[in-house]
């Protein structure tokens, strides 16, 4: 079956942030139809939040180049599963959490369902996102929004390297 490119961005702002990640990316390479290609440096963000920063716990952030051959659906649900396995409860948008698996673009995909959109539809704006994705891929493009490298020297937010 033909592999298709996917990006991944794993968050964490609550809990050993780095050491969830770090485990959540050794239980993504061990999915079915799923194989990491490229891992980012860790990354830390002050917590975005649709109305303030407020005083939440910076992230850690991290993108994840991988070849897959699941379904956008498939993949979603696997990305489900890890935050489930990580302790994640889902009761609040934007809300603190130990674990948060997005998916930001998908190889040939672009949608709107109830379930899933692709790309995500914030990534364009978000800092934690371009900076760790350009770090992998200098020549990235986002479908309908062009140059990540672009994005990402216009993009809001500040994002630094992680330092444990
Ligand atoms: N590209 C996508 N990646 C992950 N989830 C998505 C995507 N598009 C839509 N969703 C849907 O969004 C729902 C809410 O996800 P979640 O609670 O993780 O949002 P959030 O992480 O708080 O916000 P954001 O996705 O803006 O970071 C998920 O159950 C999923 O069905
Ligand atoms: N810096 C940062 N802020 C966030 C993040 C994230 O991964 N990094 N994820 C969120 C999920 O809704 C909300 N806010």
């Amino acid at each position: 079956m033909v592999e298709r490119e996917a990006v991944l961005s794993f968050g964490a702002n609550l809990g050993d942030r780095a050491a969830t990640i770090e485990r959540a990316m050794l239980l993504l390479e061990r999915m079915d139809g799923i194989r990491v290609r490229a891992k980012s440096d860790l990354w830390e963000s002050p917590a975005w939040k649709p109305d303030s920063v407020g005083d939440a716990p910076d992230y850690v952030n991290t993108i994840v180049i991988i070849g897959t051959t699941l379904s956008p659906d498939e993949l979603l649900q696997a990305a489900n599963a890890l935050e489930d396995a990580f302790g994640r409860t889902r009761s609040e948008r934007y809300g603190d959490r130990t674990l948060d698996v997005d998916i930001i673009a998908f190889e040939g995909v672009q949608q709107t369902t109830e379930r899933l959109t692709l790309p995500h539809p914030l990534a364009h704006t978000r800092q934690f996102v371009l900076q760790p994705w350009v770090e992998l891929q200098p020549d990235a493009q986002l479908a309908g929004h062009g140059s990540v490298a672009e994005l990402a020297e216009y993009a809001d937010g500040d994002v630094w390297r992680y330092r444990p």
